[in-house]
């Protein structure tokens, strides 16, 4: 077992020759949400692709669930990540695409129908994603990460194109998700969101 869901110990990561992350510090509990902050380029990304076992560190630690994340099925049937957008289905609507979310994760946490209703996605449920607007889009993205199961949330600048309203729903779903027992890590210019949050920096120290 493990106490907690990511420890993150000395991580440098050089990317180019030159370091983005170094000697990074970061644990984090179940049922946290934690905003990584920080300017462009800082790293914020990389962070997370070091988590989701997609980004090598050069030195140091970085334990998920215990152990080095691993990008296998097994570790992604129990992390939910949002990053650039999806791949879409060009034949698929915008509910089709949560059907077939729904229809390969055994448990799902929202039925389909209540998940367009509260990604306010109702009016273009019949559109294929790539008539949606950025924001429907982003909204769709958010809501297949949040109908499947999973126990740790990764997610990149999930604010991206959605409005204050938005962004302020955006932010007590999380909320509800972290008080189910889930974890939340993302990366955020949204002061909003970081503002509900406990926020590092990537340099590992508290922001
Ligand atoms: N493949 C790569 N090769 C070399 N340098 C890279 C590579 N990918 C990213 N970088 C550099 O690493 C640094 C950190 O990038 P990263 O995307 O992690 O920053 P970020 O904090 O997420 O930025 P943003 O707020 O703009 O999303 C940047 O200086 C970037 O230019």
């Amino acid at each position: 077992m493990y106490d907690s869901i990511i420890s993150v110990h000395d991580l440098t990561v050089e990317l180019g020759g030159n370091p983005v992350l170094r000697d990074m510090e970061l644990t984090v509990s179940p049922g946290e949400i934690v905003a990584v902050v920080g300017p462009n380029g800082s790293g914020k990304s990389t962070l997370l692709r070091c988590l989701a076992g997609l980004q090598p560190a050069t030195s140091g630690q970085v334990r998920v669930f215990g152990e080095p994340p691993a990008d296998d099925a097994a570790f992604w049937r129990r992390v939910a990540m949002l990053g650039d957008e999806p791949a879409w289905y060009p034949g698929l609507t915008a509910r089709e695409h949560l059907e077939l979310m729904g229809a390969v994760h055994a448990e799902a946490r929202m039925e389909v129908e209540a998940a367009l209703e509260v990604f306010a996605l109702v009016e273009r449920a019949d559109a294929p994603p790539l008539n949606l607007s950025t924001g429907q889009r982003q909204r769709l993205s958010l809501a297949s990460a949040l109908l499947r199961p999973s126990t740790l949330l990764l997610l990149d600048e999930p604010e991206r194109g959605l409005d204050a309203g938005f962004r302020g729903r955006l932010g007590d779903l999380l909320e509800e998700y972290a008080s189910e027992g889930g974890t939340v890590v993302m990366a955020t210019h949204d002061h909003g969101l970081a503002g509900r949050a406990r926020q590092v920096s990537p340099s590992g120290v508290d922001a």
